[in-house]
């Protein structure tokens, strides 16, 4: 597997046509809209991976000898409760920290080997979606999702009016976030991750602050960015329901240890349903 530079330096696609294209060379002649047919490839391996803080009570196991391999295209699920680890991974996977031990690789790179440029261009390939949406007040609609190209020095008109109608908030677009309820602000959020077309988008309780409707309606815009876009994603949650409804598979870890990667059943996987419907299974049971 590749660990070059080289790799990560590469320039994404700036032509119209690259609309649909993750952003990276070597998968350029594959469809991106047929996951099915697309042989399975590593995109987020974690080997051995330990992360340890000194904390004010003493040394804080927060991952513990973690190995774990995420495939493209996958919408995959991280669980646990509290205190589990799910933040602290996904800072791994983003770059932000380092393993304590053990290596984190994303599409075949070292995060560990990259000097900080580097590691400012492979940001860019990870897309982050949070759960109180991160906007900024006074900007626009179009211009939160500007801003990551913005501070690339890029300009990509076409493509921030494509997602602006790929997130159906092409009306909004001159809108502020505060006339805007919290789906359509999770909306934005992601349009925003999309916008430097990253190769893998890390979701940190993307749909904890929504109800059940505006959950399903995020959810299915999660599935459509893997399937148009050819995104890997990373849900971080505690809703079960999330997983099922999205998941192939779902790690879940308790006091930083994996403990099992769940496989779920295409025949569990909920279908989405009305509050009504949702209230009444909940209630019913
Ligand atoms: N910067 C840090 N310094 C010290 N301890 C930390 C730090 N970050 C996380 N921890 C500890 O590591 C453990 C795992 O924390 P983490 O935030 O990753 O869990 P989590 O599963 O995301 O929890 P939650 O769902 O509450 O956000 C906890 O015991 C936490 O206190």
């Amino acid at each position: 597997m590749s660990t070059s530079r080289a790799h990560v330096d590469d320039a994404p696609g700036d032509r119209p046509q690259d609309l649909a294209k993750p952003n990276r060379d070597d998968t350029a002649s594959q469809p991106v809209t047929d996951a099915s047919r697309t042989p399975a490839r590593p995109v987020v391996e974690l080997r051995d991976v330990s992360k340890r803080y000194d904390a004010d009570r003493g040394v804080v196991t927060a991952l513990d000898d973690v190995t774990l391999t995420i495939d493209e295209r996958e919408m995959f699920g991280i669980l646990g409760e509290s205190g589990a680890g799910k933040s602290t991974l996904l800072r791994l996977l983003g770059g932000l920290e380092h393993p304590s031990e053990g290596t984190v690789h994303i599409d075949g790179v070292d995060l560990a080997s990259l000097d900080r440029r580097a590691m400012n261009r492979m940001r860019h390939r990870i897309g982050t979606v949070f759960q109180g949406f991160n906007l900024l007040g006074n900007r626009t609609v179009r211009q939160n999702i500007e801003l990551p190209l913005r501070i690339q020095h890029r300009r990509d008109p076409e493509f921030v009016t494509s997602l602006l109608e790929f997130v159906s908030l092409a009306d909004r677009s001159g809108h502020y976030p505060a006339q805007l309820s919290g789906g359509e602000k999770q909306r934005i959020a992601i349009a925003r991750a999309l916008a430097t077309r990253p190769n893998v988008l890390l979701c940190d309780e993307p749909t904890s602050a929504l109800d059940t409707n505006t959950t399903a309606d995020i959810l299915r815009l999660l599935q459509n960015a893997r399937d148009e876009f050819g995104t890997t994603v990373v849900i971080v949650t505690h809703e079960l329901d999330v997983v099922k409804t999205v998941c192939a598979r779902a790690a879940v870890f308790e006091r930083g240890r994996l403990q099992e990667i769940l496989t779920v059943r295409a025949s569990d996987r909920a279908e989405s349903t009305s509050y009504l419907e949702h209230a009444r299974a909940v209630l019913d049971s």
